[in-house]
C-alpha cells in the first residue's frame, strides 16, 4: 500500500520591495482574516518602523519586548487574548518574529511576518526558536500567513544584520551536506527538491556576491529573495534540515555558552568553515565558503565573533549533544580533531 503523505505550509503572500510596508493593510485585507491584529514588536524595530504599522490598523495593540524567552511568548498570549485579537503582526528582527510566531501557534492564529532586518531565514520559516535557561527551544509552528519585506527598509537597517542573513544562507551549502550524510547513514528522510533548493539558494546569492555592499537597496532585495528561497526549502523539508546542519548545532552551543556575543548567521557561517573543512578536508572547499563570507563582510574568524578560541573549541565539541541531529560531527569531535580544524581554516 502506498502510505507517504506530505503537508506543505507557505506563506500565502509574500511582498518585498522599496515601500512595500505602505500595502501592509492591503496584504492583511488579501488574507481574508477575522477579528483585529495585535503588533508583537521590540524597542528599535517599533521606533523604526511601528507608526508606519499605527497609521495602517486604527488603535492596534502591542506589546514591545526585550527578549526572546517563554515568558515572552506568555506575555504576548496574555495581552493579545486580553485585546482579542484575531491575528499577530510581528514587526522587527528574529526575536519579534520568533516569540510571534510561538504565541500564534499557542493562540491558533496566523501572523503576519514584517522583518526590519534580513538577518536570517527564520523571518520566513515555519520554526520558532527561543532559548530557555541552558537549551534553546527549536519547535515547529506554522510560518508565516504572510511576509512583508520592505527593501527601502531593510537597507537602513545596520549592516552586520545583512551580513549575517547572508552568512545564514552560505552555510545552506554544510547544511544539505550534512542531511545528505545523515540520510546515507542513518535513514533519514531526505528531500531532493528541499536539498536541491536550499543549495541552488546559496549559489545563487554567492554568484551576486558582486551586487550585495552597504548602502545598495539591491543588496536588501537578493538577501530577502534567498532568506524566503531558504524558508520555503524548509517548509517543503517540513524540517530545517536543508537550511540547518552541525554549523548550526555549533552556533546553538556557542548561544548556550557565549550567549549574546554574535548573530545567529555570523555564529553559523564561522560553524560552516570548520564543518566543510570536517567534510572534504584540508584540501576542500571549506576555503570557497570562507572566501564568500568574507567578500559578503561576514566574520570567518573567532576574534571577528568576539569569541575566544577556547569557547569556539568547548562549542565545537559538544555541538553534537545540543539536538537528536546526525551529522558530520556524529557522536561528537576529540578536542585535538577541533584545534586541527579550527587551526587550519584559520578560524583561530
Ligand atoms: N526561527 C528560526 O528559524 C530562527 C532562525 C535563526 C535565528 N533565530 C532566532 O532569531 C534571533 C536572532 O535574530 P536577529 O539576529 O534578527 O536578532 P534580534 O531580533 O535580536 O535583532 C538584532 C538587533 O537588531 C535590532 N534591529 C532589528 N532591525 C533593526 C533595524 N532596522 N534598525 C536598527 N536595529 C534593528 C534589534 O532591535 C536587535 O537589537 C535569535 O533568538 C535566534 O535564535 C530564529
Ligand atoms: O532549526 P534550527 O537549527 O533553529 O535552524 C533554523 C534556521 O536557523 C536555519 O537557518
Ligand atoms: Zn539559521
Amino acid at each position: 500500500m502506498f502510505d507517504k503523505s506530505t503537508w506543505i505550509k507557505l506563506p500565502r503572500n509574500v511582498l518585498q520591495g522599496h515601500g512595500v510596508l505602505d500595502d501592509l493593510s492591503a496584504a492583511v485585507d488579501e488574507l481574508y482574516l477575522s477579528g483585529d491584529p495585535f503588533l508583537v514588536t521590540s524597542p528599535s524595530p517599533d521606533r523604526i518602523a511601528g507608526d508606519r504599522v499605527r497609521d495602517q490598523f486604527d488603535g492596534i495593540a502591542s506589546v514591545s519586548l526585550d527578549r526572546a524567552s517563554f515568558e515572552s511568548v506568555e506575555r504576548v498570549v496574555d495581552a493579545a487574548r486580553e485585546a482579542d485579537a484575531g491575528y499577530l503582526i510581528a514587526l522587527g528582527g528574529g526575536k519579534p518574529i520568533d516569540v510571534a510566531k510561538m504565541a500564534s501557534d499557542r493562540l491558533d492564529c496566523g501572523f503576519i511576518s514584517v522583518p526590519t532586518a534580513a538577518s536570517h531565514d527564520g523571518i520566513v520559516s515555519g520554526r520558532s526558536s527561543i532559548p530557555e535557561g541552558d537549551t534553546r527551544h527549536s519547535v515547529a509552528a506554522d510560518p508565516p500567513l504572510a511576509v512583508v519585506a520592505d527593501t527601502e527598509l531593510l537597507a537602513e537597517a545596520p549592516w552586520e544584520l545583512t551580513t549575517a542573513g547572508c552568512a545564514d544562507i552560505i552555510s545552506n551549502y554544510t547544511a544539505v551536506k550534512d542531511w545528505e550524510l545523515a540520510h546515507r547513514l542513518k535513514n533519514v528522510e531526505y528531500s531532493e527538491y528541499a536539498g536541491a533548493l536550499s543549495q541552488m539558494t546559496a549559489e545563487m546569492l554567492v554568484g551576486s556576491a558582486d551586487s550585495i555592499k552597504p548602502g545598495l537597496e539591491e543588496s536588501a532585495w537578493i538577501v530577502t529573495k534567498a532568506l524566503v528561497s531558504s524558508g520555503v526549502a524548509m517548509s517543503i523539508a517540513g524540517s530545517s534540515r536543508p537550511a540547518s546542519g552541525a554549523e548550526h548545532l555549533f552556533s546553538h552551543q556557542l548561544d548556550r555558552i557565549a550567549p549574546g556575543r554574535a548573530l545567529h548567521g555570523h555564529q553559523v557561517g564561522v560553524g560552516s568553515i570548520m564543518t566543510e573543512y570536517f567534510h572534504s578536508g584540508a584540501r576542500g572547499e571549506w576555503t570557497d565558503i570562507r572566501d564568500a563570507l568574507s567578500t559578503m563582510g561576514a566574520p570567518t574568524t573567532a576574534d571577528e565573533l568576539g569569541i575566544d578560541g577556547e569557547t569556539i573549541i568547548e562549542a565545537l565539541t559538544t555541538a553534537h549533544e545540543i539536538r537528536d541531529r546526525y551529522t558530520i560531527l556524529g557522536n561528537g569531535v576529540s578536542e585535538e580533531a577541533a584545534i586541527e580544524a579550527a587551526t587550519i581554516t584559520g578560524v583561530i
